[in-house]
């Protein structure tokens, strides 16, 4: 399986490492607009492969599109990340440029692939790709939610004084500050409740925890973060290559599902090998579809500024 990553930065080259450890697929192409960064990154983490045993074959090009022809995923990480005191969605005027030129050419060298969003505002992108192609709505995925709910789990950990691994919960609505919607109620411990364990105020501090999760690591980086986003792509990528079903919180285009249209919003999807297998529809009480509801409000102004 060949997989394409553009934009060689932090995330993209992070999320090429993971990909290249967990040994699944067969290649690996980096792009990067940058003259020469996309092959020093690549010649750098395949001198990795004999120290961390992977086989995957990863190269780098400047900007040739005709290297990534065929991929069966590609991963957009190009554009600017945001500095501390920024939000995600003061991105768009550099980043909605770079994702419509990047997608168009990606899908005219790989007309069957399957595309993995992560450029902010990643709603809006990803909404902007269905948009600005023909590719069929499983086909174009925004990831947010994989790794929104990777820094709830490690929140709810934190508050347990437990492992991480013990933890389950997800996050939907909109990757953004105020759009994050962490589902405490069906947050376990082991099968056990979260409630069960912590107060309604402490796991109301998990929730602000984790809404600000990408806020609060900018603002230590004086950048965006890079390795959960990478960890959460090759994820994504990793169900998708290996048709495992596995369920992600995921930006999907809407079409009447939790009452909404015409929008990208988080929401749980079974990934496969055709990308978005399904979109599942979970009971959410008052609160969470108020919060919903919100939070696709917040989508859709950004995506009026496109
Ligand atoms: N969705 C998420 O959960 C999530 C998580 C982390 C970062 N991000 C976003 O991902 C993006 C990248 O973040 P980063 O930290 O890797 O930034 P970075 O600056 O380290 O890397 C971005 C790379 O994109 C390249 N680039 C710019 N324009 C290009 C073009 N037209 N074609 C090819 N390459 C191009 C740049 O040269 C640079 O190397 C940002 O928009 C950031 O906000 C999203
Ligand atoms: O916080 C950001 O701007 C980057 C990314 O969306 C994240 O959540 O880490």
């Amino acid at each position: 399986m060949k997989i394409t990553v553009v934009g060689a930065g932090a995330v993209g080259a992070s999320c090429a490492e993971y990909i290249a450890i967990k040994n699944f697929a067969s290649e690996v192409v980096l792009l990067d607009i940058k003259e020469g960064y996309a092959e020093g990154k690549a010649m750098d983490l395949m001198q990795t492969a004999s120290l961390n045993g992977f086989d995957t074959k990863i190269t780098g090009v400047t900007n040739d599109y005709s290297k990534t022809a065929n991929s069966d995923v590609c991963v957009i990480t190009s554009g600017i990340p945001r500095k501390p005191g920024m939000t995600r969605e003061e991105l768009i005027g550099i980043n909605a440029g770079i994702v419509k030129a990047v997608s168009s050419s990606l899908i005219e060298h790989s007309p069957k692939t399957i595309v993995i969003v992560v450029s902010n505002p990643m709603d809006t992108m990803a909404y902007l790709v269905h948009k600005s192609t023909n590719l069929p709505k499983n086909r174009i995925i925004g990831m947010g939610g994989a790794l929104d709910s990777a820094r709830f789990k490690y929140r709810l950990a934190e508050a347990l004084g437990g492992p991480i691994s013990d933890v389950d919960g997800m996050v939907i609505g909109g990757h953004s500050d105020t759009g994050m919607i962490p589902l405490t109620r069906l947050a376990t411990r082991n099968g056990v409740s979260v409630s069960e364990f912590l107060s309604e105020d402490r796991l109301n501090q998990v929730k602000e925890d984790t809404k600000v999760g990408g806020a609060t690591l900018t603002k230590l980086l004086g950048t965006s973060a890079w390795y959960a986003p990478g960890a959460a792509v090759s994820g994504m990528v990793q169900a998708i290559v290996c048709d495992t079903k596995k369920v992600f919180p995921c930006s999907a285009l809407l079409e009447g599902e939790y009452g909404f249209s015409d929008i990208c919003l988080g929401v749980p999807v079974i990934l496969g090998k055709n990308g978005i297998e399904e979109i599942i529809t979970i009971t959410l009480n008052d609160a969470e579809k108020a919060n919903m509801a919100e939070s696709a409000k917040g989508v859709k102004a950004v995506n009026d500024l496109l």
